[in-house]
């Protein structure tokens, strides 16, 4: 056994990186309920963090002091970067949000092939007027259906592609709900669709195909 240099995954002497075992790996909590609490905690600072200082006005002195105080933070990390199988960041699969901060924390229960959940957009992720960034929407579909499919008892896939329709501004600081279905399965390929409303009014929606990852595929 060695370890890919590149992701830090365990792998047999030469075999290729398996992504499919890799994310079937990781649905166990990848630490005990405590650290879990403190690290889901901790990432709901750091949105709330990214969200005040996205929408604050701040000077010269408080910009270069902020900077000084997040380089002390980054320094004494360093030391404590795994490989990409043991990092905690967004493997917290038994909690909603995940235990990472790319976008707002939503839940979906297990076993579902449909689901709907609310989610709240912070100004981190305002691309302008006050509207929620299309990128921002687009990841979160990306992410609700991936993760809708990785709860259901399907195996392992991917996304081959994602189409997301903006049909109205979507408001930031408000709660929206989101709903997430899978539409129909062929051989290895998943159809999947979305829509995020704010209340009657669709925001966007999506649809995508996902493809189950071969054993072995990277
Ligand atoms: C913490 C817990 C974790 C879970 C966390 C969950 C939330 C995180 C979600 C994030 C998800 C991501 O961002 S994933 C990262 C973004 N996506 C990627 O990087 C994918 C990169 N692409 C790939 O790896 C590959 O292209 C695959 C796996 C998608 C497909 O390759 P393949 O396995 O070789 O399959 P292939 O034979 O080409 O295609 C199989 C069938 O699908 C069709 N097909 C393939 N691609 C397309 C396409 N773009 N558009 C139309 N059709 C397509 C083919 O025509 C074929 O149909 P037929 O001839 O059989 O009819």
């Amino acid at each position: 056994m060695s370890t890919d240099q590149q992701t830090g995954h365990a792998t047999e002497a030469g075999a290729p990186f398996d992504g499919r075992a890799a994310i079937e790996a990781l649905m166990v909590a990848p630490g005990p309920p405590a650290l879990g609490s403190a690290y889901q905690a901790m990432t709901e600072e750091l949105r709330g963090f990214l969200d005040v200082l996205a929408g604050a006005a701040i000077d010269t002195e408080h910009a270069a002091r902020l900077r000084a105080q997040l380089a002390q933070m980054t320094s004494r990390l360093r030391g404590l970067e795994v490989g990409e199988p043991q990092r905690l960041w967004g493997h917290w699969t038994d909690r909603p949000g995940r235990g990472q901060a790319l976008i707002p924390s939503y839940d979906v229960p297990k076993g579902s092939l449909e689901a709907s959940a609310t989610v709240t957009f912070g100004r981190f992720h305002v691309g302008e007027n006050m509207a929620v960034h299309g990128g921002a929407i687009s990841m979160l579909f990306d992410d609700l259906l991936g993760w809708l499919l990785a709860r259901s008892d399907l195996p392992p896939s991917r996304t081959a592609f994602l189409t997301t329709n903006f049909r109205a501004v979507t408001p930031v600081g408000v709660e929206l709900t989101v709903h997430a279905r899978i539409t129909h399965v062929e051989g290895r390929k998943r159809f999947l669709a979305a829509e995020l409303r704010h209340g009657d009014t669709v925001c966007a929606d999506a649809e995508g195909l996902w493809v189950e990852l071969r054993p072995g595929q990277p």
